[in-house]
């Protein structure tokens, strides 16, 4: 089965064509793909499918094996996959995810795809939507417990769940503790991703996430959104927010007129192999 190693900012996953190839099981395949030294090695798998609705359809792995409704690095690189394989010639695409639809813009340099951005639409914030479970409508700035430690959390869904802490020195978060923690607090039925934030200036964050699913990565692009969207709910930020990762930086923009979200990040090509499986 032939697949294609991408990245955006260190974010890397399988690529595999599923309108081409037959993929059976991809949850237990996205587990045996994503080890390291036992398999290829990557935060997950991405399947690209075809749709009734849009261009294509992302079908998006954790390296758990559970599926996730949105990658925002992961539907840039989707993008790049099907240009650069000239599955397509179009520099607007669409991409259905389980969260909707989304819109892209591809820029290329070379005939290849550098950049991408990627209208990721609506934020969400009620509770009942991220989902969690809560007696406030919305999670702002509110306490929970863990560990006999109080934290300061807020909720937002980006597609995916997302809870945002901010912190004065984000090196002395202890991420592989507290990260899966807050992923499988009670209060998210559906888990969550969680992202700690450094607010340097109103234009600039300093972002570490531990994923759903998969860990701490090098970056994320829906929690760099709902960090954005978290920042501008504190008031610690304007609307367009340069967010600094471990990986590399993403510009994120929250349109005031029209409430939709924007980002805009690179998308790399590694390597192309053929899996022979376990
Ligand atoms: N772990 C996430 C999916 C990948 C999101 C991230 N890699 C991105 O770029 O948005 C989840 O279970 O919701």
């Amino acid at each position: 089965m032939k697949f294609t190693k991408m990245h955006g900012l260190g974010n890397d996953y399988i690529y595999i064509n599923a309108i081409t190839e037959t993929v059976d099981n991809p949850e237990q395949l996205a587990v045996q793909m994503s080890r390291q030294h036992y398999g290829i090695g990557a935060d997950g798998l991405i399947l690209i499918r075809q749709s009734d609705v849009a261009d294509f359809m992302m079908d998006m792995y954790n390296a758990d094996g559970s599926r996730a409704e949105m990658c925002g690095n992961g539907i840039r690189c989707v993008a790049k996959f099907v240009y650069d394989n000239k599955l397509t010639e179009k520099t607007e695409l669409l991409i259905e995810t389980l969260s909707g639809v989304k819109r892209l813009f591809l820029e290329v340099e070379d005939k290849i795809v550098k950049m991408v951005t990627v209208d990721m639409g609506k934020p969400e914030l009620l509770s009942t939507k991220i989902p969690a479970i809560s007696d406030k409508e919305i999670i702002k700035n509110e306490k929970i417990e863990i560990d006999g430690e109080i934290y300061h959390i807020t909720c937002v869904s980006m597609g995916n769940p997302h809870t945002v802490l901010f912190v004065e020195d984000i090196r002395e978060v202890k991420l592989e503790d507290i990260g899966p923690k807050i992923e499988k607090h009670p209060m998210f039925p559906k888990k969550s991703n969680v992202e700690f934030v450094e607010v340097i200036t109103n234009n600039i964050i300093r972002m570490r996430v531990w994923e759903r699913g998969t860990g701490i990565t090098l970056a994320c692009g829906t929690g760099a959104c709902a960090s954005v969207v978290a920042s501008i709910m504190n008031d610690y930020t304007d609307r367009r927010v340069d967010v600094v990762l471990d990986g590399g930086i993403l510009t994120v923009d929250w349109n005031e007129s029209n409430d939709i979200i924007s980002m805009r990040g690179p998308t790399e090509t590694v390597f192309e192999g053929s899996w022979g499986g376990l």
